[in-house]
């Protein structure tokens, strides 16, 4: 990409979005638009339309979704499944209608089949069935990749697909309903320490397992693929390593100092009980994470603290 390009951001509010525009800006990338979901609906197909006919973008990061972890997924089913199905399908049929030279689709690891070996390679994509607690999210996401390759086979499009792991960062949603797992605990120990509770309660068994990556790493990745990546097929974002749910919260237990005990709540769903990806072929581009999950969770938590806690009156 060239410094002056014009680069849309779908999404740059939430927590993929805004690091890729960090990246964007650090790399000499000045040219960067963005729109709020008010500004414009990406399920409006004449907004959509309309938006890149006037500002006419050359590259395209598709990270706007309607996003939420397994809770979320399960209970806005219709939602997961439309509004994303309607912002990839009116930003990939607009870009190719405005010869957009490149465009990057994001993706998810819920796209494997839920019992998939382990790690999961790319070309276990439509194996076996899926995850029930997030299908409609992930026969979106589905949909958003097979429009990808039909674009590419039909119209020699060059967009691409990235499929990240479990994601945690700057900016992450902290809300306990519909946050991911992370920022979830996160909240739940830091609340539990400074309200002195002697317990957190931990959704499921604690023995899913769980890869995490730090969103800036994601971002640089999303950057470097978008600068040398152009092929049809699947790239696994991760960092190649799990952790069980227990292990995590042990984890986050250590970071925020809480010093009381975990309770499970197994009334809750454990989801898909393994989804560890295989990232070989991201390696072989030679890219690599930077970001190891202890020290992400501290940058992740001082964030929290500085955006979610209330400073105690002088
Ligand atoms: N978080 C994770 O663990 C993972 C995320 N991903 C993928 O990464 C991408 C980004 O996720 P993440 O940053 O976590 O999500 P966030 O929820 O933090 O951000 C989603 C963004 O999408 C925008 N958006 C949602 N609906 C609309 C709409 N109808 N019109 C316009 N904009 C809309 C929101 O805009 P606004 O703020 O203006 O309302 C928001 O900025 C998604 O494609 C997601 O599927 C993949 C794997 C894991
Ligand atoms: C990125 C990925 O994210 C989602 O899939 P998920 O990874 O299953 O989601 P999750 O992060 O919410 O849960 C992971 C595990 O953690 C356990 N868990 C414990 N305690 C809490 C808790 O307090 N909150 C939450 N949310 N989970 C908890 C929870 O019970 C489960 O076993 C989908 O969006 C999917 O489509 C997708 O793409």
């Amino acid at each position: 990409m060239n410094k002056e390009a014009k680069i849309y951001v779908a999404g740059h509010r939430g927590m993929v979005g805004s690091a890729i525009c960090r990246r964007l800006k650090a790399n000499g990338y000045n040219n960067i638009i963005i729109r709020t979901s008010s500004e414009l609906d990406l399920r409006n197909q004449q907004a959509v339309q309309e938006f890149f006919a006037n500002e006419r973008p050359d590259y395209v990061f598709l990270a706007a979704a309607k996003v939420g972890g397994i809770h979320a997924n399960n209970t806005f089913r219709a939602e997961f499944l439309y509004d994303n199905l309607m912002i990839e399908a009116n930003i990939i049929h607009t870009a190719y209608l405005h010869q957009v030279t490149k465009l990057m689709f994001l993706g998810s690891s819920c796209i494997y089949p839920k019992l998939a070996p382990q790690p999961l390679r790319e070309d276990y994509l439509l194996t076996g069935p899926l995850e029930q607690t997030n299908e409609p999210y992930a026969i979106a996401k589905i949909a958003g990749i097979k429009l990808c390759e039909a674009y590419r086979d039909q119209y020699s499009c060059n967009f691409i697909s990235v499929m990240p792991t479990n994601l945690y960062g700057y900016n992450d949603n902290y809300d306990l309903n519909n946050s991911h797992v992370l920022p979830a605990l996160i909240r739940k120990f830091h609340e539990a320490k400074e309200n002195g509770s002697n317990e957190v309660v931990v959704w499921g068994t604690g023995s899913p397992m769980r890869e995490f990556l730090f969103a800036d790493d994601l971002a640089d990745a999303c950057l470097y693929l978008m600068e040398n990546y152009n092929e049809r097929e699947l790239v696994n974002i991760g960092t190649g390593e799990d952790i069980s749910i227990k292990e995590l919260a042990l984890l986050v237990k250590e970071v925020t100092g809480f010093e009381g005990e975990l309770v499970f709540d197994s009334t809750k769903p454990d989801g898909t009980p393994r989804k560890l990806m295989d990232v070989s072929k991201l390696h072989n581009t030679g890219f690599k994470h930077k970001v190891e999950l202890r020290e992400g969770i501290k940058l992740a938590y001082e964030d929290f603290k500085q955006k979610h806690t209330v400073p105690a009156l002088s």
